[in-house]
């Protein structure tokens, strides 16, 4: 059995304490082939619901394709601000909330409900269990990338269509994630959201039900 040494495991749990979602502080600077090659294949070794392996991943260089992508941001984001109200409305409007232009890359990763056919082991009972597996690449591609040193951010604020037009992608295939990655200036040290008052980390107690459901406080 291959043995997990404490360094190793030392470097995954500083890995997912310190993966930040990124908007604001990409760096221009090239991600290398072989590099974006080590971050996609950890996210193709993700866990998928009968090793259907749901996802394909688009992958956004073009400068037009990226400027199509923020138009549909800027008309998704308008449309949600008109969905809070008062003081957090105008707090929603400061946030910036995607690096669109500013991340050399973006990836697409989708979700294709029809691979290896209508019957799959372990989605006999759930059908979504496939959109599942691709956020468990998604989750891995964002790590890996945090391994590399390199930001994520999710971006979405954005509808399916535009995805779907955009990027050429058929009509049954599920858009899950759009993703920009880039090198950065830095990486925060809690989550922005939390850092901008937006909400904070609930505790550990909160989330724990010991045997059965228990009604627990949220702020
Ligand atoms: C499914 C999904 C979708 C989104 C996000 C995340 C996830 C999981 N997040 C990032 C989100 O705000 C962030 O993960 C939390 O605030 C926690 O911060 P860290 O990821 O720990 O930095 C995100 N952030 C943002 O600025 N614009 C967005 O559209 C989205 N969309």
């Amino acid at each position: 059995m291959l043995k997990i040494t404490q360094a190793e495991r030392d470097a995954v749990y500083k890995t997912i304490f310190n993966r930040r979602d990124v908007r604001a502080e990409f760096k221009p600077d090239t991600i290398p082939d072989d590099v974006l090659k080590r971050i996609l294949t950890a996210a193709h070794h993700a866990p998928s619901v009968g090793f259907m392996q749901p996802w394909d991943f688009v992958i956004v260089r073009s400068e037009q394709t990226k400027q199509k992508l923020k138009q549909g941001f800027i008309q998704a984001n308008a449309e949600a601000e008109t969905l809070f109200e008062g003081e957090r409305k105008a707090q929603y409007s400061a946030l910036k909330l995607e690096g669109i232009l500013e991340a050399p890359i973006g990836i697409c990763v989708t979700c294709d409900r029809t691979r290896t056919g209508p019957v799959v082991l372990g989605r006999t009972t759930n059908l979504d269990m496939d959109l599942y597996s691709s956020v468990c690449a998604v989750q891995n591609l964002w790590l890996a990338a945090r391994a590399e040193n390199i930001g994520v951010g999710w971006v979405s604020i954005l509808h399916d269509e535009v995805l779907h037009q955009t990027l050429g992608i058929p009509e049954h295939i599920v858009p899950i994630a759009y993703l920009c990655l880039g090198y950065v200036s830095k990486f925060y040290d809690q989550p922005e959201l939390e850092k901008r008052g937006w909400l904070k980390r609930q505790s550990l107690s909160s989330i724990i039900h010991e045997g059965q459901w228990q009604a627990k406080s949220h702020k």
